[in-house]
């Protein structure tokens, strides 16, 4: 049998990005050994770009160039974080996400420089600089932990974890998920509770997607999709969509599955500063997810999200 052309992976070029595709490499290279499949990495203007995401275009900064790529026929499926996919806006009609990875641990966590003594958020000292750039990270720690300073950081992981061993900030929070990706998840001191800091929207989840007409694509990439991570996602976007949030809304969503196979849902709108949001939770039958993430969306407009999000510059 002739061997296929390679697989070409689209992803952006960050570290941490370059070992999620390698991840999906051997998986299909696992599923299928005579169709390799190989990594093109594609620098976004989120990537190059310094200084606040919201100034540039917020998330969709990240996935543009990447859409591109996919639509033009150059890679023939692209990895992203399901965070970092914009849900204000639908993404291109003839694209179909074909797999999502099975979730990860959606929390996040603390670090401290290297050598610090290691303690977990409650036992920082009042003025700590916690460096963390997104809004609904902010708004939670000041929300449970005013005494902490939050203070902008933006950068890829390890330009990040380099400034914070420098001495630049006195701790990070970061996606736990995305340090152990790294192989760096010794350095987390605390894995943040989820009712400390609710996880964004598509955390730790990784989706593939492919043209939609390309049916060899879809099919070599459907074997690798985790049923219930697609519920969570459809779930947890279908509540982003229907708050229709601008790119730096300080918004969290986790759903999961109970034991007896019911889907829950729980949502947060915040203020910048934490001191207001609203919470929803709600839950239903898998096939009901995106009704789920509609119905946790209106129960939060009705608690005053609409305020929340627009009171957020963006
Ligand atoms: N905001 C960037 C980003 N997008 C995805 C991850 C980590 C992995 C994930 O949640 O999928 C990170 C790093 C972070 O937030 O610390």
């Amino acid at each position: 049998m002739p061997t296929a052309r390679p697989l070409r992976i689209g992803t952006r070029s960050s570290p941490l990005a370059l070992a999620q595709a390698r991840g999906l490499r051997d998986l299909l290279a696992a599923a299928d050994p005579a169709r390799p499949a190989e990594i093109v990495p594609i620098t976004t203007t989120g990537d190059t770009r310094k200084g606040s995401l919201a100034a540039f275009g917020g998330k969709g900064a990240f996935v543009k160039e990447l859409d591109r790529a996919l639509a033009a026929g150059d890679v023939d499926v692209c990895l992203h974080c399901m965070k970092d996919v914009p849900g204000d806006a639908p993404r291109p009609p003839g694209f179909l996400w074909a797999a999502y990875l099975r979730r990860d641990d959606p929390r996040d966590c603390l670090l401290l420089p290297e050598g610090a003594p290691r303690r977990g958020l409650p036992d920082l000292p009042p003025g700590t600089r916690v460096g963390t750039s997104a809004v609904r990270r902010r708004a939670q720690l000041r929300r449970r932990h005013p005494h902490l300073e939050t203070r902008e950081f933006r950068g890829n992981i390890n330009s990040r974890i380099a400034r914070l061993d420098a001495g630049e900030y006195d701790a990070a929070v970061l996606a736990y998920a995305g340090l152990r990706r790294a192989g760096l998840e010794q350095r987390a001191t605390e894995v943040i509770a989820e009712d400390v800091l609710c996880p964004a929207v598509g955390s730790a989840v990784l989706g593939a997607e492919c043209r939609r007409d390309d049916t060899a694509v879809a099919a070599a990439l459907r074997g690798l999709d985790d049923p219930g991570t697609r519920t969570h996602v459809t779930a947890e976007r279908a509540m982003l969509r229907a708050l229709n949030g601008h790119c730096n809304s300080p918004i969290a969503g986790h759903a999961t599955t109970g034991p007896d196979g019911r889907v829950s849902l729980v949502g947060m709108v915040f203020a910048a500063d934490g001191a207001a949001w609203a919470r929803a939770r709600a839950s239903a039958d898998p096939g009901d997810a995106a009704d789920l993430g509609a119905s946790v969306a209106d129960a939060l407009l009705t608690q005053g999200a609409r305020a929340l999000i627009e009171g957020t510059a963006h």
